[in-house]
């Protein structure tokens, strides 16, 4: 391995990688002046617009950040002349004026050895190359001489990089994707990937590379169909939707489950038993019921008009197709599902063709717009608002939440009496339902059986181990025929329908074969930090194997009881606010503000990190929003009552307790969890 110092700026190979680095610049330049010259000259209007639209893309593609190298590595590959290949690797393809690859990008398949390669399967290698930057300079370089069989175990460029300080949002990993994150950021579209790993494991780094490997190598299918990313909530998203667009990839969705079915205002809190139960699925079969309950037994035969003519459709034939179409609506999984608005389409269009025939019997020949405005005649909407009503997804769950009589018939045999009586609440106008978030994704499953749901080619799925079955199903109507990547960890599920295993998950995702691949590597958290944390897993999650830290850092965990949290919390600050790098203090949420009162008082740039705002340079998190965020320095205050809080409160700890990449210090009263206790 070789690392020169800054100063050997005589080392040829540093010289002549500087060259390259800046003829990738110049050739980036010149593709981006092309793609903006490119005329519409001779195409109509209409063209012209797509053109422009195309255009706008690609300049945006091609937009270069100055402070980001245009590659990050190199692949020597044995020739069969007996000579060496090379390709420099980087975030984007760059060629130069004559089509000749100066870069290639990261996801092309012949980039796969720089990030599968290894002393035992070289994959083709001779050499692997790692260059080191400081503000955009190229300062050094790391070389593996595979072909001799000897390879580097542990990257010190790698080190580096993941413990180089943490300021604002999260970065991409491109440079460093380990062998184990790659084979599941390459794996196929159609294969969906449950991802277990504990904290720090590169989940979600791995899940957004994966979003943009995949638009990459399917780029013409996904364009089409798109790709959707949830996380668990606004804070998070803030702090990974930079990501993508810095991987060139700008049109991915990023959202919550709560946004996602955001049909109805959220204006109330369920008490957690409630909470449970209207996510338990049998509330599926719950709305199914209310919902197709509603289509009655035609009574009566129908005169339909047509043409200026009234033909009689008998009641046999009406009583046959309500019940055909009504039976297609509990399809089975190798039938399309026949959506409840749909079907009241079909019901009104065959009475239309019903009189249609006896029309033609009669000799008649009437037009198609005939037939359909037959079908939206006063008569047929008649019958069909009697027989087969229009019916409202959030009408639909007001009435069953505030109707003991609707819900009994909706529930019969699915809830017993005492979970009706704990769904009901007092009667109201609709347009002041205090809906909660588990009420609108009951709303959400009824619009979806009222109306096929928009589905994605792919979806990216976060902190998955936290959502409820019906929260699952919720996410599994936007992905029709898509796949999944599923990314979590049991042992940091913290609400109250986590589960044991992935299985109740994933089938509830619609895709209960999906194999779940762990990862144990832990990047983030230094070793004495994730150890600690660790000694929770057997209270937790008896069943999971903990991870092992890339890298120990001496002195980075700092246990200390104090008689008095907020004095010595304030002196924690003003220590650790002299080394660079993001200052997380994570409290139980209802001891922030008061917390971050005190760090103001004491003129510290603190402020609660708020699902909406901005992390200020020292961010006061409540522990319900800490997870998936991660700080240079993390404070823990008062660990006991983020436990206390909540009935997963161990889980919690374990969640903000592996939040910090150099330093960890807990802040406690002497009354931390027995394993904890140094
Ligand atoms: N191969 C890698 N190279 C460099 N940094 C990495 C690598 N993999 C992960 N990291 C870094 O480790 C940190 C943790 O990654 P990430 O947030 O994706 O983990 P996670 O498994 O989702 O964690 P959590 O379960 O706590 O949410 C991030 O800063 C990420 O950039």
């Amino acid at each position: 391995m070789s690392l020169p110092a800054e100063s050997e700026t005589a080392d040829p190979v540093l010289l002549a990688e500087r060259a390259h680095l800046a003829r990738a610049a110049d050739c980036l330049a010149q593709m981006r002046t092309a793609a903006a010259a490119l005329t519409d000259a001779g195409v109509d209007g209409w063209a012209a617009e797509r053109l422009g639209a195309a255009r706008a893309e690609r300049l945006r593609a091609l937009a270069a950040d100055p402070g980001v190298p245009a590659f990050f590595g190199r692949t020597d590959t044995g020739a069969p002349d007996g000579g060496t290949e090379t390709f420099h690797i980087g975030r984007r393809h760059v060629r130069d004026d004559s089509g000749t690859p100066v870069v290639i990008d990261w996801r092309a398949p012949m980039s796969r050895p720089f990030y599968r390669a290894s002393a035992a399967d070289p994959q083709g290698l001779v050499r692997r190359r790692r260059f080191g930057f400081a503000g955009g300079e190229l300062t050094g370089y790391e070389d593996e001489l595979l072909g001799a069989g000897a390879g580097t175990a542990d990257s010190r460029l790698l080190l580096a990089e993941i413990e180089r300080p943490r300021s604002g949002p999260m970065r991409d990993i491109v440079a460093t994707i380990q062998p184990e994150q790659d084979e599941i950021v390459r794996a196929p579209l159609a294969e969906s990937v449950c991802v277990q790993g504990a904290p720090g494991t590169g989940k979600t780094a791995v899940g957004l590379h994966r979003a943009a490997y995949l638009l990459y190598s399917h780029a013409g299918q996904l364009a089409r169909s798109g790709v959707l990313v949830v996380g668990p909530n606004r804070a998070f998203l803030r702090y990974i939707e930079q990501v993508l667009p810095t991987l060139g990839e700008v049109d991915v969705d990023q959202t919550t489950v709560a946004d996602l079915t955001a049909r109805v205002p959220v204006r109330a809190v369920d008490p957690p038993a409630v909470a449970v139960l209207k996510g338990d699925a049998r509330m599926a079969q719950v709305l199914h019921r209310a919902l197709w309950g509603a289509v009655a037994k035609p009574t009566d035969s129908v005169q339909v008009p047509l043409a200026g003519r009234r033909y009689r459709v008998p009641v046999e034939r009406l009583k046959r197709t309500v019940d055909d179409l009504r039976r297609r609506g509990r399809a089975g999984e190798d039938q399309q599902v026949l959506h409840y608005a749909a079907g009241r389409e079909r019901l009104a269009m065959s009475l239309a063709e019903d009189a249609r025939r006896q029309k033609e019997e009669a000799g008649g020949s009437p037009t198609d717009a005939e037939t359909r405005r037959a079908a939206r005649s006063p008569e047929v909407r008649a019958f069909c608002d009697a027989v087969w009503p229009a019916r409202d997804a959030a009408g639909l769950v007001h009435t069953l939440l505030t109707d003991p009589a609707e819900l009994a018939r909706a529930a019969r045999g699915l809830l017993s009496d005492d979970e009706q009586a704990l769904l009901l609440r007092a009667p109201g106008p609709l347009r002041r339902a205090p809906w909660t978030a588990a009420d609108a994704v009951l709303v959400d499953e009824t619009a979806g059986l009222v109306e096929r749901t928009g589905g994605y080619g792919h979806v990216v799925l976060d902190e998955a181990q936290d959502l409820s079955p019906m929260e699952c199903r919720a996410v599994a109507r936007r992905l029709a025929t898509g796949s999944l990547t599923v990314l979590g960890d049991l042992a940091q599920a913290t609400s109250p329908w986590a589960a044991a295993d992935w299985g109740r998950t994933l089938a509830g995702l619609g895709r209960p074969d999906t194999v779940v691949r762990p990862l144990t590597r832990g990047y983030r958290v230094p070793g004495e930090v994730l150890d600690y944390a660790n000694r929770l897993l057997p209270l937790i999650a008896p069943g999971l194997h903990a991870a092992t830290a890339v890298r120990r850092g001496p002195g980075s965990l700092r246990v200390r009881p104090v008689a008095e949290l907020t004095g010595a919390l304030v002196d924690v600050v003003r220590e650790l606010t002299a080394v660079p790098g993001s200052i997380g203090v994570v409290g139980p949420d209802a001891a922030v503000d008061d917390l971050t009162a005190a760090l103001v008082a004491a003129g510290r740039p603190a402020a609660v990190l708020g699902e909406d705002g901005e992390a200020a340079p020292v961010a006061v998190v409540p522990a319900s929003l800490a997870k998936g965020l991660e700080f240079d320095a993390v404070i823990v205050v008062d660990p006991a009552a983020i436990v206390a809080a909540e009935p997963r409160g161990l889980h919690r700890l374990y969640v903000v307790l592996t939040r910090a990449v150099s330093t960890l210090v807990v802040l406690h009263r002497g009354d931390l969890p027995g394993v904890l206790v140094e």
